[in-house]
């Protein structure tokens, strides 16, 4: 059994291949380093530096090492970014599903775990969304994730019916942050706990986007999850689809829990030890008001846990980040 993980050089591919490693599971990783980094990688998973978007290169990756399962973490990411630049977009996140996908086709592989995203709900209007609150994304983003989701189901049941099933299952992760993995961290140029980190870090003011929002302090509140935790979940998915066991197409990944961006940047500041005030800018677009999930049915299935508290995740943040003396590996 040997895993592909795709997008293994970033921030959260990282933190999967190696939970993936320390659970004995062989690992590959396929990357095109757009924004991952080969030493986030533990050395001794070999990387195919290749783009998702070629099917060709891919297939030959998976050829050359007898690959049996795919985690799809390849992506661009970010909601805001991808309203102006949708066609990029769609590229890497349904065109490169669609390659693995075909290239999986191609020699038969039969189990992906994918990457998703609570992008797909849209602002839901419920407290806690479920894996049935319906979708409604309002990003390029949201909607390349859900019609990758989209066109993995599809794809499965056509395989069934050719009589070579794909077992797969869809995480839909909420606000990914922290840090366990050595050296690993988010250097994300559009994210939150990036972006106050670095700023704190130059000795300058966070920015917090959006003060009248109909929340209890007026900013935007997300369901943060600590990246250990949901890499654990990938090792479970893995294992179980291993095992010969069907997982349910969609599961949440979030804790029940709302935190403020004005929560999380005010820790970032204690952690940081720093006295500056936040400066307080107007919403950026694309962001919802709320959203938190329920992650029942992932702990039911996949032993899904929130094991780390918002302390954890800004304190290995910041343990992790290199103006912090974290290693900055590359
Ligand atoms: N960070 C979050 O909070 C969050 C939340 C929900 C879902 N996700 C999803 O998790 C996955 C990983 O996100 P991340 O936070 O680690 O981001 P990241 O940017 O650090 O990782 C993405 C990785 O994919 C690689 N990549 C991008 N395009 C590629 C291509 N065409 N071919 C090969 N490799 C390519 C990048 O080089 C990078 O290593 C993404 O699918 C993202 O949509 C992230
Ligand atoms: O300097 C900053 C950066 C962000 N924010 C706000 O912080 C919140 C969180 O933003 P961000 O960290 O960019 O996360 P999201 O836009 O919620 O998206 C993340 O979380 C989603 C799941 O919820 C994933 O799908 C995306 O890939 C991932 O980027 C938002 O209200 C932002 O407006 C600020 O106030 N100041």
């Amino acid at each position: 059994m040997t895993w592909l993980v795709t997008g293994g050089a970033g921030y959260i591919g990282a933190h999967v291949a190696h939970a993936m490693v320390d659970a004995g599971l062989d690992v590959v990783a396929l990357d095109n380093l757009s924004s991952g980094r080969r030493g986030f990688l533990p050395d001794t998973v070999p990387l195919g530096w290749v783009s998702v978007t070629d099917q060709d290169d891919v297939r030959d990756v998976m050829e050359e090492n007898a690959i049996t399962g795919v985690v799809h973490l390849a992506a661009f990411k970010y909601a805001g970014e991808s309203v102006k630049r949708p066609l990029h977009t769609w590229r890497q996140n349904l065109d490169g599903t669609l390659s693995v996908l075909g290239a999986m086709q191609d020699l038969g592989i039969d189990r992906i775990v994918f990457s998703s995203t609570a992008a797909v709900y849209g602002t839901p209007d419920v407290d806690l969304v479920t894996e049935e609150t319906p979708t409604h994304p309002e990003s390029p983003y949201g909607s390349s994730k859900l019609a990758a989701e989209r066109a993995i189901v599809e794809q499965a049941a056509a395989r069934r019916s050719a009589g070579a099933p794909l077992r797969h299952t869809a995480l839909r992760y909420f606000n990914v942050v922290g840090s366990s993995a050595p050296g690993v961290y988010d250097s994300s140029p559009h994210n939150l706990f990036p972006l106050v980190m670095d700023a704190l870090s130059r000795g300058d003011a966070p920015r917090i986007f959006g003060t009248d929002y109909d929340t209890p302090d007026g900013t935007c509140v997300r369901d943060y999850v600590h990246v250990a935790d949901v890499a654990a979940a990938h090792v479970v998915a893995a294992q179980a689809l291993d095992s010969g066991e069907d997982l349910r197409t969609t599961y949440n990944l979030g804790s029940g829990t709302g935190t403020s961006v004005r929560e999380i940047v005010d820790a970032c500041i204690e952690a940081a030890g720093v006295d500056v005030a936040p400066v307080l800018t107007g919403r950026r677009p694309g962001d919802p008001a709320r959203i938190v999930a329920s992650g029942r049915r992932a702990s039911h299935d996949l032993d899904w846990r929130m094991r780390h508290t918002v302390r954890d995740m800004v304190d290995s943040a910041w343990a992790a980040h290199p103006a912090a003396g974290g290693p900055a590996r590359g």
